[in-house]
Order: structure tokens, then C-alpha cells, then sequence
């Protein structure tokens, strides 16, 4: 295990701690095609949720062409997690599979194990910006179940926000199973599917977005003497505080609005308003809300 990797299986085990073990059915075989950053931050996760352990546990398979795949496999030997040569055989052994390819390789696949799709009839859950319900139905066998699921990278430390939808043919069981599975790696919350893209603007790639925010703020602090790591360190709890102070005010009666959150901190005549003046006169909230409303377009666009 590279030790980026062990610090963050170390770094979700310590968030999951309080959490209770998915609710997969037992011995139910979950394999997933493709092993990177988002598929290995949920075999990780369902690992650290003891899903694979006890009576009842699941088995998870994971292939990929590129050794991504038996290096996951590798990192968590004697675990529950099996690397699969041939992406056809995991398919064959598979309750559930889930793909981890980018939007442009799922039709690649879905073609490679058209046939071993047919036959085996698994739940199919896409992790896939952009590719809707429809499309995704549309490219597999008829009757097909489909759930898709959209996390964030805050999935590697247990901190995920994901979205879930499922089409027609997928059932409440299914949907739940996968809602187990992806409460492994963070919250979950169903959505309407026509909100996806928006919800890929708002959670999907908004950690990105989030930070770029921390970077720009730690540079200001080296522009006005703070040593860089000294200043990441800083701007990270600040925004996790503020996060965190969000969270509470919105589960409490009488809650904050961020907006009053905001008026909390600006003193009147004091700093923070003329830092947040400066920055909406440099177009602050403005350029958030058009990168959010690029990303949902780019969503619409791969999806077409
Ligand atoms: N990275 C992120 O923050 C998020 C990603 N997603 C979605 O998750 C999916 C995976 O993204 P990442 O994990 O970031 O990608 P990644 O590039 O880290 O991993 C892709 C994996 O697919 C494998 N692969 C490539 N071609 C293949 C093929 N023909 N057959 C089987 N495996 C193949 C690669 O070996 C690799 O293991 C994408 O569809 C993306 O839209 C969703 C939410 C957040
Ligand atoms: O940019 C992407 O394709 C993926 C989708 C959500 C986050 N990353």
C-alpha cells in the first residue's frame, strides 16, 4: 500500500468509526470494472465498513486492464477483495456490478460484455458523469436494472456526498443495496435524476472547486508572510470549521442561514466586510455560480 493510500484508509477508517456496517444483503458479490480513484476510495470504504467480514459477508471482485486492479487487490489481501483477470468472469460471478471507467469508456464496455451482461442480468450501477438512465438502458441488454450513484472524491475519507437514482426496472431493494454500499464512503440522498447535473456542479466537482478556493487563500497568506504549509494548514480548518458551523446551524431549530452566517462575521465598518466587498467587486460569487453552471452544461453535453 503506497503510504497516501494507507493514510487514507487510516483517515476513513477514524470518520467511519461511529458509522454502522452497510446494509448489503449477505453474500451478495459486488465486482467492480475499473479500480481508480473512485472505485478503490468505495472497495477502501465497504472494506473499513466490515462489509466484507463476519457471517453473511460480501465478496468484492475488482478488474481493470491497466494493474490498478490487482493493486487494489494487493493493498487489501486476505480482506475480501479479489482481483479478477478477465473483466467477463467478474461479470459472470457478480450480483452487482459496478462501473468505474470514465463516461467515454462505458460504451467500450458495455460492448466488450454485452453478452455476459445479457445472461447474468446483475445490477448495473454507473458511477458515470453525464451518461443518463436512459442512455445507459439504451446501450445494455433490454430489461436491464440500473442504478446510477454520484459521489465525490470526499468518498476516500469517508466523507463523500452522494447522489442516487434508479430507473424503472431497478427495485426498491436494489436501490437500497447500492444506498448501503455508497453509505460506506459518506451521506447519501435521493434525487430526481433530472437534477444529476446540478447536483455534479454542486458536489461532484465542487470539491475541486473548493479547492482551488483553499490554494488561493493559503497564497494570499504567503503573499502576506505565512509560510505555505503553515498557511494550508490554517485555511483548511477554517473551512472545515465553516462547514461544520453550516451544518449545525442548518439541523437546528432557528437556524443561520448562510447569509446570517455571513452578517454574523461582518462587523460593521470591521475587516471582513471590506475583504468581502473586494472580493464580489472581482466578481467572487459571480465566477462560482458560472463554473457551476458550465459544469452542469458540460454534463448535459457528455450525455448526449
Ligand atoms: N474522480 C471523481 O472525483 C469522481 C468521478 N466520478 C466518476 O467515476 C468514474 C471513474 O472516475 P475515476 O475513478 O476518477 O477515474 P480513474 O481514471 O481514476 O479510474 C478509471 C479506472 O478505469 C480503468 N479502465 C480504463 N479503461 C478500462 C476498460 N476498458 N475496462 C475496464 N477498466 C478500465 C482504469 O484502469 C482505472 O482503474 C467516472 O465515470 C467519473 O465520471 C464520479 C464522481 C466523482
Ligand atoms: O469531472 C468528472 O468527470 C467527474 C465527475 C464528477 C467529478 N469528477
Amino acid at each position: 500500500m503506497t503510504s497516501q493510500a494507507a493514510h487514507a484508509t487510516q483517515q476513513a477508517q477514524s470518520v467511519r468509526q461511529d458509522r454502522p456496517c452497510p446494509a448489503v444483503p449477505p453474500g451478495t458479490t459486488i465486482g467492480f470494472i475499473g479500480a481508480g480513484n473512485m472505485a478503490g476510495a468505495i472497495v477502501r470504504g465497504a472494506v473499513a465498513a466490515g462489509l466484507t467480514q463476519g457471517q453473511g459477508a460480501a465478496r468484492l471482485l475488482v478488474t481493470s486492464p491497466h494493474g490498478s486492479a490487482a493493486a487494489l487487490a494487493g493493498e487489501l489481501a486476505g480482506q475480501g477483495v479479489e482481483h479478477v483477470a478477465q473483466a467477463q468472469d467478474l461479470v459472470h460471478a457478480s450480483d452487482v456490478v459496478v462501473l468505474g471507467v470514465k463516461p467515454t469508456i462505458v460504451p467500450v464496455v458495455f460492448e466488450q460484455l454485452r453478452e455476459e451482461l445479457a445472461e447474468r442480468r446483475a445490477l448495473v450501477v454507473s458511477l458515470a458523469a453525464g451518461l443518463t438512465l436512459a442512455r445507459l438502458e439504451e446501450m445494455l441488454p433490454e430489461g436491464a436494472r440500473v442504478v446510477r450513484a454520484m459521489p465525490n472524491v470526499a468518498a476516500a475519507v469517508g466523507a463523500s456526498m452522494t447522489a442516487l437514482a434508479a430507473s424503472s426496472r431497478a427495485s426498491e431493494e436494489d436501490l437500497a443495496l447500492v444506498e448501503g454500499l455508497m453509505a460506506a464512503v459518506g451521506r447519501t440522498a435521493r434525487i430526481a435524476e433530472k437534477d444529476f447535473s446540478a447536483f455534479v456542479g454542486l458536489a461532484g466537482s465542487s470539491p475541486a472547486f473548493v479547492f482551488t478556493f483553499i490554494e488561493a487563500l493559503a497564497r494570499a497568506g504567503v503573499l502576506a508572510g505565512i509560510p505555505k504549509a503553515q498557511a494550508v494548514d490554517i485555511v483548511t480548518q477554517a473551512v472545515l470549521g465553516s462547514a461544520l458551523t453550516v451544518q449545525a446551524d442548518a439541523g437546528a431549530e432557528d437556524g443561520r442561514t448562510p447569509t446570517d452566517l455571513v452578517d454574523a462575521v461582518c462587523s460593521p465598518g470591521g475587516t471582513t466586510v471590506a475583504g468581502l466587498v473586494a472580493m464580489e467587486r472581482a466578481g467572487f460569487s459571480n465566477a462560482v455560480i458560472e463554473g457551476v453552471r458550465a459544469t452542469v452544461a458540460r454534463d448535459h453535453e457528455l450525455g448526449a
